[in-house]
């Protein structure tokens, strides 16, 4: 099977119409905009990741029953730089790259010394985040960049520094009901102290301070919690939000501060300065957002590693938040191109299966709990709470579901009670084959393949007025292994998992990572939406123009 995963995948400016088999809801109306690596060479030079590739937006606009598509690089500092400069002048999260070519000795450690820490990149390739009426590309350094969600244009670089003092932040954003934006960072070293940062970007900004104000300067600290160590914080890609708690896993993948700060001198990659410490703990630190303060209880589980948060919720005094969680770091290992390009059933295979586990933690306090006992009485899950003596308790998971990533849910239950995970199912190899729906209350789940496809993160849509939680569609981006095939938006009924249409656009479309949709209706659709003309002079999915 081969998708070309190293390839780089050329830029479609002009929208062009797919051709649309079955019908997709009228009510569906709309744009899906994603994220993801694109390019993986510059001249002569290669990145050695899939996760350093320069980021590639697509954006697929639903529209009266038909769907446009078009897709442009992220016009990031590193992309310019690197174009100007024919070859990676950059580095990513898997290749260190030297701005100045080293003529000699002396220019050489010049160059060193001038640059021992460099700046981080703003190839923003793995989400989008909406803030207030704004788009922005993110990676999991402390730059996000600003997009124009129609035209795919590149706008203002914004350090989250300037805002809130974090090194690294994550590409997974939160929305409260207010449609604040709730994010984590870490702040590595600052006067004399690491530590994570949770803070909140407003989704308005006050009427007094409106005049050409970012939500982004009214950016708030939430709330912070201490980091185990000063020189090995923890790495994380999301954590867990509901109404009244956060969930923050102190995970033993670790960042070594030391190893990064002497990693350009070395000549050493920042993936070479993560790793998972398999004699260590996981931490579960729970904050309350009623106090802004982490839960005093030590709650503690095995080492994992996980990447991607599911949902989290309150049952009769406890806390459940379900993960993906593997048991070490292989999935980063997977994702080097010299290991993806090989034949990927021989080379690529996890050494651990990503699994949805199920924790429950107590919120009432148990200091007069017997030691050993089992703080969770809960009947829906077997998640279990063990009391320790120093105010430890030891969580052990439900393991609910083997063989799954990209999870995603229906974000209006994000942090209440729910019932569906959609997500791509994954076994040993790290490209997923099948798109999945699973009920956590029957344990029961729906599935969707097809031959010689690769499906992307499904996203579930709400039909408007939906009542039950699986009222909506999902959607996700096909890719094909077969040259016969060409790459089509699915659009599967989220209920019964049946095709109602799908929206085939013959392009150079690339494997994604994450992505939103923006209904019509979210937004001020005099200032975004280009003229009907402007959509009728799209090209058809033949690269024709239209007559
Ligand atoms: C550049 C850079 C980083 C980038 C990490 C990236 C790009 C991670 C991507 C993760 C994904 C896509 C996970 C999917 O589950 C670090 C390590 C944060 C810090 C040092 C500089
Ligand atoms: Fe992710």
């Amino acid at each position: 099977m081969d998708v070309g995963f190293g390839r780089n995948k050329k830029e479609q400016l002009e929208p062009v119409r797919a051709r649309v088999t079955g019908k997709i809801p009228t009510w569906l109306q709309g744009m899906l905009l994603r994220n993801g690596p694109g390019m993986h060479t510059v001249g002569e030079t290669r990145y050695n990741h899939w996760f350093d590739g320069l980021a590639l937006l697509h954006s697929f606009t639903i529209r009266d029953g038909e769907v446009y598509y078009r897709s442009k690089y992220l016009r990031s500092d590193t992309y310019n730089a690197n174009v100007e400069a024919n070859r990676i002048v950059v580095s990513e999260f898997g290749t260190m790259a030297y701005p100045d070519p080293c003529k000699n000795i002396f220019s050489k450690a010049f160059s060193y010394l001038s640059h021992t820490i460099p700046d981080f990149t703003d190839n923003c390739l793995i989400n989008i985040m909406k803030c207030g009426e704004d788009f922005y590309a993110t990676t999991e350094t402390n730059y996000i960049r600003k997009i124009n969600p129609q035209t795919l244009e590149t706008l203002e670089k914004v350090d989250y520094r300037k805002y809130v003092a974090v090194n690294v932040a994550t590409s997974h954003p939160h929305y409260d009901a207010a449609g604040n934006v709730l994010n984590m960072g870490t702040s590595i070293v600052d006067k004399g102290k690491t530590k994570y940062v949770i803070f909140k970007i407003p989704a308005t900004v006050p009427e007094d301070r409106k005049k050409g104000k970012s939500p982004l300067k009214h950016t708030e600290v939430f709330c912070s919690i201490p980091s185990r160590s000063l020189l090995s914080p923890s790495y994380y890609h999301s954590f867990g939000f509901t109404e009244n708690y956060i969930i923050f896993l102190e995970q033993p993948f670790k960042l070594d501060i030391l190893k990064m700060a002497t990693a350009y001198i070395r000549g050493v990659t920042w993936a070479s300065c993560l790793a998972f410490h398999r004699e260590d703990k996981t931490y579960i630190h729970i904050v309350d957002q009623r106090t802004r303060k982490p839960m005093p209880t030590k709650f503690y589980t095995d080492p994992m590693v996980v990447f991607h948060h599911v949902n989290a919720y309150e049952e009769d005094g406890c806390l459940l938040f379900d993960v993906v969680a593997y048991e070490d770091s292989s999935l980063y290992q997977l994702f080097y191109l010299a290991n993806l390009n090989q034949d990927l059933e021989e080379h690529s295979r996890l050494t651990s299966v990503p699994v949805l586990r199920r924790f429950a933690v107590p919120l009432l306090a148990a200091q007069d709990a017997e030691v050993g006992s089992n703080l969770i009485k809960l009947t829906s899950t077997t998640a279990r709470a063990l009391k320790e003596k120093d105010n430890q308790v030891y969580c052990q998971p439900e393991l609910l579901y083997e063989g799954l990533e990209l999870p995603r849910i229906n974000y209006a239950h994000n942090g209440k009670r729910y019932r569906y995970v959609f997500a791509a199912e994954v076994q040993w190899s790290p490209i997923p084959t099948k798109i999945l729906k699973y009920d956590i209350l029957t344990k029961s789940s729906l599935k969707w393949e097809e031959e010689h496809c690769w499906p992307a993160e499904p996203l579930f849509v709400p039909t408007p007025g939906a009542e039950d939680e699986d009222d909506g569609i999902i959607l996700s981006a096909i890719v094909s292994t077969d040259p016969q095939k060409p790459p089509f938006l699915l659009i599967l009924d989220a209920k019964s998992f049946t095709e109602l249409a799908r929206a085939s656009i013959d392009v150079d479309m690339h494997l994604d990572l994450h992505g939103l949709f923006i209904p019509d209706a979210d937004w001020d659709a005099r200032k975004q939406t280009p003229s009907q003309e402007a959509w009728d002079r799209a090209s058809d999915c033949h690269g024709a123009p239209q007559t």
